[in-house]
């Protein structure tokens, strides 16, 4: 049975400490790290993003995240000699393991959630069949699930990509480079999207020992071995975000987010800085973050999210709740993530006035015709990043209603009982 959550909040004052789990992106980098050096590098504070933790259980062989809901019927099953791994909608574990199994010896079947199998994955198998990969796919070619057939005898070493679809498939690439035996050139062909994600990759590589050089469009990392180490995940600034955008729609906010530090690997720190356009001081001490709501004017109109995608949703809607008509570009890639969040944010925006135009690729916020409605429902389209995105309206509407509560576990499991401990009234509703 599915569970909605029904959200209000009958003060617009916020004050309090939250604790943050681990960043997904960070961890499951990690985890594949720790499993290709053997365990020399260990992952420290692990995440609860149910992502992690199933990629976690996949990796360090807990039978119950392998072959469990696989999308294959019985009959496919009992005929496989393949190991079946499904991942359900976890994209980056799907984009990692598929270049983790390339090199492999044992055959794997790679599968994933409904969503999943919509979500390109043509551009990294093609480099991994060029590096010398035997992979096919099962159902559609470009998409999951994929067969990966072990036997991999490297071809080559030097591989072009595509840069602008999705920064995974280069982060797969980079994190196996050093186990390969000629090493990895990757030519990385037009704009590269979502580079601190990259960045964030060859950053922890570096810890565990991994060097690399990164001139102009090529990086190279040769075939080198893992030091050892400890990988220590930090709080997720995705899920911060969300806290940034509670204090940018109440009247007075402090909050305390606990374990984030301004230099972090992730590059959705730069909600900082976004916020600080709609009055929101971070200052980094004891141990954390403390956020702070100023009135002021908001300063800025225009927004490129190309390095934070998974920001997009969290401003657009604080824009929107503020009435402020701002436009914003990069948001090429938001329609092969969980959901096709364009689509999803318009839709959603939609229930209560309001438009995302977009025109030559720049999207801008129409708030004439907007409107409070006295109960808005709220559908998630299986993106944990709707629902959170979406949450904290409740600081300016009499009540909401989220469709599938349970979807923020994706990367944030404790989100509804987090609003509920700060204050906001949190109730469950069999659907
Ligand atoms: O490497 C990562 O950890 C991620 C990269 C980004 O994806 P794209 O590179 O596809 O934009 C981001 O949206 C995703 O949530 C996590
Ligand atoms: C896009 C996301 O995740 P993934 O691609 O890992 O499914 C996200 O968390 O917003």
């Amino acid at each position: 049975m599915m569970q909605n959550i029904i959200l209000k909040r009958n003060n617009k004052i916020v004050n309090g400490t939250v604790n943050l789990t681990g960043s997904k992106s960070e961890c499951n980098r990690a985890l594949i790290i720790e499993a290709l050096s053997e365990s020399k590098v260990k992952v420290e504070n692990i995440s609860d993003a149910a992502d992690a933790v199933l990629l976690a259980g996949i990796l360090r062989g807990n039978q119950e995240a392998v072959s469990a809901d696989s999308s294959l019927n019985n009959s496919e099953i009992e005929n496989c000699k393949s190991e079946i791994v499904d991942i359900g909608p976890a994209g980056t574990a799907m984009r990692f393991l598929t270049a983790y199994y390339a090199i492999q010896e044992d055959e794997v079947i790679l599968t994933g959630s409904k969503r999943m199998k919509e979500r390109p994955i043509g551009i990294l198998v093609d480099a991994l069949r060029t590096l010398g990969a035997n992979i096919d796919y099962e159902e559609n070619d470009g998409y999951p699930p994929i067969k990966l057939k072990g036997g991999f005898k490297q071809q080559t070493g030097k591989i072009n990509i595509k840069g602008n679809i999705s920064s995974q498939y280069i982060t797969a690439l980079l994190l196996i480079a050093p186990a390969l035996p000629l090493g990895l050139e990757l030519h990385i062909e037009g704009e590269l999207t979502s580079r601190p994600y990259v960045e964030m990759t060859l950053a922890m590589l570096e810890t565990s020992g991994i060097k690399h050089t990164w001139e102009g469009n090529v990086i190279a990392i040769s075939n080198q071995e893992f030091t050892t180490t400890s990988l220590y995940v930090e709080p997720d600034w995705s899920a911060a975000s969300y806290w940034y955008a509670i204090a940018a729609l109440a009247d007075e906010a402090e909050l305390f987010l606990t374990g984030l530090t301004p230099y972090s690997l992730q590059g959705d720190s730069v909600i900082t800085e976004i916020m600080a356009n709609f009055g929101i001081t971070s200052q980094f001490k004891d141990g954390g973050v403390h956020l702070k709501k100023e009135n002021k004017p908001i300063s800025r109109r225009e927004f490129d999210l190309k390095e934070c995608p998974d920001l997009a949703q969290t401003v657009i809607v604080v824009c929107a709740a503020l009435n402020h008509e701002a436009s914003f570009t990069g948001l090429e890639t938001l329609k092969i993530k969980e959901t096709d969040r364009i689509l999803a944010l318009q839709t959603e925006l939609g229930k209560m006035g309001v438009k995302l135009i977009e025109k030559d690729e720049v999207y801008t916020l129409d708030c004439s015709g907007k409107f409070i409605p006295d109960n808005i429902f709220i559908n998630t389209y299986h993106d944990h990043r709707m629902a959170m995105a979406f949450a904290p309206l409740a600081l300016t509407l009499p009540q909401m209603e989220f469709e599938n509560g349970p979807v923020v576990e994706k990367s944030y499991p404790a989100f509804w009982n987090d609003l509920e401990k700060q204050g906001f009234e949190v109730e469950e509703k069999e659907a």
